[in-house]
């Protein structure tokens, strides 16, 4: 029995993992869950799963919940709180899937309290890679992706050697806007923004899928994970998603793992790693798709990806920068506040006038990302 604490349970992510759970009563157990403000669902969660320490948002939400829930269970808030659940339960996995770099100090805990992680949110480790990933080595902690395209690639290269490996690829489906042109992309509007073609995903990574701020991330995040040079990590347009990433080797083969675009695939080989079980999905018709498409990446239609390239090549704080700065530029577009290309405006002149420090410790990473953040709410066209 695997023991489970899930952090963000109610999101996209979250829901999906309960999916595998349900479908697999006898394989887990959750032991901890923590979301944000949807109290009402988070009850049932709670309910049905009978964690035995869960974590809210915030003091009125824990008090409100306290009410409903049996007195045995403990309830936490707040930052604190998700540390608790990261690190105070029984657990030997985490699921890291709340959005943001607000996850980085519980995923912290969650490693240096020995726990194996599944990783869903990338922009912890955009934000601090060489810190995240060196406590992992430090402890012995497995950082297990289930983004798919990382889930792809870990399938892939299986545990092949680096230096039998020539090029990592992410696929990208191009988003919501993938067939505008850049004169299009001055009027969109946050409804249509949030038409993914293919996944079903909360608000921030669809915005992010549209700008391919989120290649850009998973590009830094698969540098991270896989201990890639840059040089060795290529992006592909593939509108269908069905090839989720594919690792080309150094004798031309290439290895591709392909699927239904189904998040609770990747979930599940992360729970179930390096088993392999029956997942609540849909079987892949390739001959009922009859054709897979691909075009190579624009990088001038989608300038988000080239400056995350970039972050990434500056290294040490500079991808802490464009992770901030994108932050709040998908939450101001999200609140209407500005037009969708100033997201990468706020980019640019986040990075444009960041003085990068290299190998930063973490409060050096906490002060940039609190500085960026600052910046990037008062930028303004006027
Ligand atoms: N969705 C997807 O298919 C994929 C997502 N990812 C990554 O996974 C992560 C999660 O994405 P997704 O599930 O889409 O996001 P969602 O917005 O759907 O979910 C976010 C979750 O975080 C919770 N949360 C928000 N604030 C807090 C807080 N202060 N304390 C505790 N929990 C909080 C939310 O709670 P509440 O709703 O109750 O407020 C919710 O449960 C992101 O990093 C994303 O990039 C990666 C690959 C695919
Ligand atoms: C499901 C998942 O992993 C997302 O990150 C997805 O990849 C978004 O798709 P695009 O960024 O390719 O549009
Ligand atoms: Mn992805």
């Amino acid at each position: 029995m695997k023991k489970l604490a899930i952090l963000g349970s109610t999101g996209s992510i979250g829901t999906q993992t309960l999916d595998v759970v349900r479908a697999h009563p006898e394989a887990f157990e959750v032991e901890g869950l923590a979301a944000g403000n949807n109290i009402e669902l988070f009850i049932q969660q709670v309910l049905e799963f009978k964690p035995s320490k869960v974590s809210v948002g915030s003091k009125e939400s824990a008090e409100k919940i306290k009410q409903q829930l049996p007195a045995h269970i403990q309830v936490f808030y707040g930052e604190q709180g998700l540390i608790e659940i990261a690190a105070g339960t029984d657990a030997d996995t985490v699921v890291t899937a709340v959005m943001g770099s607000m996850g980085l100090p519980s995923t912290l805990a969650a490693i240096d309290a020995g726990k194996t992680i599944g990783l869903a949110n990338k922009e912890t480790l955009v934000t601090a890679g060489h810190l995240v990933t060196a406590r992992a080595r430090q402890k012995g902690v497995q950082l297990l992706p289930i983004d798919s395209e990382h889930s792809a690639l870990f399938q892939c290269l299986n545990g092949e050697p680096r230096e039998r490996i020539h090029q990592l690829t992410l696929t990208a489906s191009g988003g919501s806007f993938r067939d505008r042109t850049r004169e299009q992309l001055k009027h969109v509007t946050v409804a249509d923004a949030l038409k993914h073609p293919n996944w079903s995903m909360g608000s921030k990574i669809t915005i992010d899928s549209a700008t391919m701020a989120n290649k850009g991330l998973e590009v830094i995040e698969a540098h991270w994970l896989f201990d890639m040079p840059y040089d060795q990590i290529s992006v592909l347009l593939h509108p269908e998603s069905i090839i989720h990433s594919f690792v080309e080797f150094v004798d031309t083969s290439i290895i591709a793992q392909l699927g239904n675009p189904d998040m609770r695939v990747p979930i599940q080989y992360a729970l179930t790693y390096p088993d392999r079980q029956q997942a609540p999905s849909s079987r892949l018709s390739l001959a009922q798709i009859g054709q897979l498409n691909f075009r190579e990446m624009d990088y001038d239609r989608f300038p988000c990806l080239s400056m995350a390239f970039e972050a990434g090549r500056l290294g040490g704080t500079a991808p802490t920068v464009f992770n901030a700065a994108n932050e709040i530029a998908v939450s101001r577009f999200l609140n209407g506040e500005i037009p969708f290309l100033l997201i990468e405006d706020i980019i640019a002149d986040a990075l444009q006038q960041h003085e990068v420090i290299a190998n930063p410790e973490l409060e050096v990473i906490y002060a940039t990302d609190a500085q960026t953040r600052a910046r990037a709410s008062a930028f303004s066209v006027l």
